[in-house]
């Protein structure tokens, strides 16, 4: 099975490095012609992995016609997911493994949906969970949960993604996958606030559970399997975002609650998704009171005392 990957952030980079150590030949498909040949030549992507320097058998290029492969990992932002896949029809009816964690603002699709629609022929599958970039491309131990609905293209995939450093798990729940990755960005951001506000550990503890709470009762409702939000995609992401500063969703969260601006070139998946899974959310008539407070934090809305003071007066129930 050959692999490209379309996408020359840091996730993208990180995959093409870690499959390439295997020494499989791996392209990795940039948009931008000099960004490209930048790579190419010096052997390193400086502008968002740096201090990583590529395998041998890592051909970077913008040239997309030598960058289709059997299957291709898709590993741009979510909200850019539909424009690659509108603008780049060579891509059409393959297997596509969506590399993101979000929900599309505009249709409150997920990746394998968004795929799903723009592309009916092609087989969707999703690759989640906890892992940042540097640590996978650094071939530090990872686990991830590959989602994909066919059982035996499934098991082919899990192998070729499988290196010495990254153990895959796979399940054919691609709504809890999606999902799982998506909103622990939305709790990141919450636990971000709260410990940048200076609220203390016990409230990251409360917000991380509590979040995860609502994880599961979107995740239920759309028809997702408990389980997969208790595994890597969902529980396992969680807890990795919500608690390190690697974390660009967390560091994002970190400003709101000291009151800073914040690079608004940084990817930060999770505050286009906090609106559209309060707009899913409301239209499904789904409590989530978490999401509602990181929407008005992120609009300017609310002030993080104000955010607190309304989750913490809610009326008592059952946990
Ligand atoms: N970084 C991480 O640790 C991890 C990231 N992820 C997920 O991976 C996804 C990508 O994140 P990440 O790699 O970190 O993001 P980055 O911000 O590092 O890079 C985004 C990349 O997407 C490219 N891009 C944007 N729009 C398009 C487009 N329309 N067509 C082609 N390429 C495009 C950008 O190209 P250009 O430079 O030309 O704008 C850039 O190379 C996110 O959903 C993230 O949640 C998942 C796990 C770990
Ligand atoms: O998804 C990630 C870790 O699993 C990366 O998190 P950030 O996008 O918040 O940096």
């Amino acid at each position: 099975m050959s692999i490209s990957i379309i996408g020359a952030g840091a996730f993208g980079t990180a995959l093409a490095i870690s499959l390439a150590r295997t020494g499989v030949p791996v392209t990795l498909w940039a948009r931008d012609a000099d960004q490209a040949n930048d790579m190419q030549t010096r052997r390193e992507n400086i502008a968002r992995l740096p201090g990583v320097t590529f395998p041998n058998s890592v051909t970077v290029t913008s040239d997309i016609s030598s960058a289709l492969a059997d299957t291709l990992l898709l590993a741009v932002p979510m909200q850019k997911m539909r424009a690659l896949l509108t603008n780049t029809p060579e891509l059409n009816g393959r297997l596509l493994v969506a590399c993101c964690k979000g929900v599309e603002l505009d249709t409150q699709l997920g990746p394998v949906g968004v795929i799903r629609d723009c592309d009916p022929l092609a087989t969707p599958a999703i690759l989640t969970g906890p892992s940042f970039a540097a640590d996978i491309a650094r071939g530090l131990p990872t686990a991830l949960t590959l989602a994909i609905d066919d059982d035996t293209l499934g098991q082919s995939l899990q192998q070729a993604l499988t290196t010495p450093n990254l153990r895959i798990y796979r399940t054919r729940d691609t709504i809890g996958a999606e999902l799982g990755g998506a909103l622990k960005n939305v709790m990141a951001i919450a636990c971000g606030a709260a410990i940048g506000a200076k609220l203390g550990e016990s409230a990251r503890a409360a917000l991380m559970t509590r979040g995860y709470a609502e994880m599961q009762r979107m995740a239920q409702a759309l028809g997702a399997q408990p389980d997969t939000l208790a595994g890597l995609s969902g529980f396992g992401d969680l807890t990795l975002t919500c608690t390190s500063d690697q974390s660009r969703n967390y560091r994002f969260g970190l400003s709101l609650g000291r009151g800073e601006a914040f690079d608004p070139s940084i990817t930060v998946e999770g505050a286009a998704t906090a609106r559209a899974v309060r707009a899913r959310a409301k239209h499904m008539h789904i409590d989530m009171p978490i999401t509602d407070a990181v929407v008005g934090l992120i609009a300017g809305k609310l002030q993080i005392a104000q955010a607190m003071e309304m989750l913490l007066s809610r009326p008592p129930k059952e946990e």
